[in-house]
């Protein structure tokens, strides 16, 4: 679903509803209620391969080593105008936890008045039977630091040190890249369109300049403010360059930038996250207001894989700081 002011045209994104955190011990988080303890088995992920905020939860998922601990169901890539639904689709599965066919049942069982915007990612807890968050940045967080007893406890991509940086970060990427390539892609008009255009790129020179100085976002090491960058970047020429016209240059023209994304994808376990066939049928399948046939282009050819060479920026690497990156 997507929503424009109906004056100026401005894409308008919605708040997501649900908003518990589990912690280690079931106390309330920062926001909503207790009643949510880390536990292996208890919490399960829905997600959409092709959805950059539910990415970010299945890449923290799998650099915590969590897979074991939080279970997931992956929708199918094409979204009919009433939200996702689950389908046979390849690497798509069922609704691991009721077997439900779309995701709105899924809000409606836990939350029978819901009546906001269904979304991916959620985050849901099989034994209470309920929602207990869907905000990927908040998901994040949980994953990052709540599972430690059953997870990579060393690795901690939001160091108490680095907060406020890494929130700063996170204001401008959010605002101008996460959410600036839909700001750009559904304005209804002109001058919203152009807008929105000219921060994404502008913020996009500022970080290439920012990442020609250093290795990553927030000083020598891999933090969130990273992963939340690199999910809009793997779908910037595959999707938001044509669909979403973002098209003043391309990511492979940004030197910098282009390594940056392809040293993220080469960390370990963050290429299976990377499902580029539910990444771009689900944008020009599903967006008929803005693809009217459905037509899936070919291209482009991208080697994700190729050298990154961004260890010459020094050390780091490793967000527990070892030497080295892949
Ligand atoms: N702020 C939310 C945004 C999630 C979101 O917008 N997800 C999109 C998919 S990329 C969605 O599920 N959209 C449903 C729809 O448009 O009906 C988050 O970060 O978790």
């Amino acid at each position: 679903m997507t929503e424009a002011d109906a004056d100026t045209g401005e894409f308008i994104r919605w708040e997501s509803g649900f908003r518990n955190w589990v912690t280690p011990d079931g106390s309330p988080g920062p926001c909503g209620e207790g009643g949510f303890k880390a536990e292996p088995g208890r919490y399960h992920l829905y997600v959409s391969y092709a959805c950059p905020w539910a990415h970010r939860t299945l890449i923290f998922r799998a650099l915590k080593g969590l897979e074991d601990a939080i279970s997931v169901s992956v929708v199918h890539p094409l979204m009919p105008p009433e939200s996702w639904v689950f389908g046979d689709y390849p690497g798509a599965t069922p609704d691991q936890v009721h077997g439900f066919d779309t995701l709105h049942q899924l809000y409606a069982h836990s939350a029978p008045d819901f009546d906001g915007v269904v979304t991916v990612p959620v985050l849901y807890d099989t034994q209470r039977d309920v929602i207990v968050n869907n905000e990927s940045a908040e998901i994040i967080r949980m994953l990052n630091s709540a599972f430690n007893a059953w997870g990579r406890a060393d690795l901690d991509f939001y160091p108490a040190e680095l907060h406020e940086e890494i929130d700063a970060v996170n204001a401008l990427v959010y605002e101008n890249v996460n959410n600036g390539v839909y700001r750009t892609g559904f304005a209804t008009t002109q001058s919203a369109y152009e807008a929105a255009f000219d921060r994404l790129f502008e913020t996009l020179d500022e970080l290439e300049a920012r990442l020609a100085r250093q290795r990553y976002l927030v000083g020598d090491r891999i933090t969130e403010a990273d992963w939340r960058l690199f999910t809009t970047l793997v779908r910037f020429d595959p999707v938001y360059h044509g669909h979403f016209k973002c098209n003043q240059r391309r990511l492979v023209d940004y030197p910098n930038l282009w390594a940056y994304t392809r040293e993220f994808y080469q960390v370990p376990d963050v290429a299976q996250t990377v499902n580029m066939d539910h990444i771009k049928r689900h944008y020009y399948g599903s967006h008929k207001q803005i693809n009217p046939n459905g037509i899936l282009p070919k291209g482009p050819a991208l080697d994700f894989a190729a050298p990154h060479g961004r260890d010459r920026l020094g050390a780091g690497g490793k967000p527990d700081g070892e030497k080295g990156g892949t």
